[in-house]
């Protein structure tokens, strides 16, 4: 049986009082969320601690959206993984498109990354996908075998999640055909030696398209940006039909 994890990425919203106050929101309406089911918030690291405290004793657990490679050093503004652990961290998301488009994250870096993740005893959230562009040209397949080759060399496939995210369906609402979703997490599938292995959808998911895309038989649960920011919305996301 595969895990199902059901994950929101902050991105570079919310404060740390925002982020408690979501909570405060939060974990009453995901009290009668189905067994079986992982929630997991991706926050700032601004709010990591204060997220620690008010969610130890939940069923919610805390995921941050980088992690370098190295143990320690001088590297200004980058963070490293006893950082994430000793506050109680449990999930990284490594290799979303913004940071490989707008911060020069590459296959190289990504898979350092995650070996830094696994280290550290976290799991990471790795995220592929393709560009429009490659879409239309018919690349999809080709880009995201390549991805997957480059980025897991090494990588221990029995603490690892992986996130589909069309970068064309990211923030657009231009959510991908939830067949298509699952078509291209079956292609994921074979290029993993752990078919066990959960593989998220992400790319406008809203409360309206959650139970269309959890009801595809590839898909293990999902990542979602802007519909997790608000509470209310989440927790529809999390407690899909
Ligand atoms: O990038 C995403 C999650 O990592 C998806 O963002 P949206 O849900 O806002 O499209």
């Amino acid at each position: 049986m595969r895990k199902i994890i059901l994950a929101g990425n902050w991105k570079m919203y919310k404060t740390q009082a925002e982020s408690v106050e979501f909570v405060q929101k939060f974990k009453p309406e995901i009290e009668d969320t189905a067994e079986g089911r992982e929630i997991v918030l991706c926050t700032p690291f601004t709010s990591l601690t204060a997220m620690s405290k008010i969610l130890h004793g939940s069923k919610i657990r805390l995921g941050a959206q980088n992690i370098h490679w190295e143990d320690q050093g001088a590297y200004t503004g980058e963070i490293a993984g006893n950082m994430l652990t000793e506050i109680g961290v449990n999930y990284v998301i490594i290799g979303h498109s913004e940071r490989r488009q707008y911060f020069g994250e590459t296959d190289e870096t990504v898979n350092l990354r995650l070996k830094a993740a696994q280290r550290h005893g976290m799991i990471p959230i790795l995220c592929v996908g393709e560009t429009k562009q490659q879409r239309d040209a018919r690349q999809t397949e080709n880009v995201i075998i390549n991805q997957l080759q480059q980025d897991l060399v090494d990588i221990d496939q029995n603490n690892l999640v992986i996130a589909y995210e069309p970068i064309w369906a990211i923030g657009t609402g231009d959510t991908c055909e939830s067949v298509e979703a699952n078509r291209v997490i079956g292609i994921i599938r074979k290029q993993l030696t752990n078919q066990n292995v959960p593989i998220q959808y992400g790319g406008s998911v809203k409360p309206n398209n959650i139970d269309e895309i959890m009801a595809q038989p590839e898909i293990d649960g999902v990542l979602v940006g802007g519909a997790s920011l608000e509470a209310d919305s989440f927790a529809r996301i999390v407690n899909y039909q």
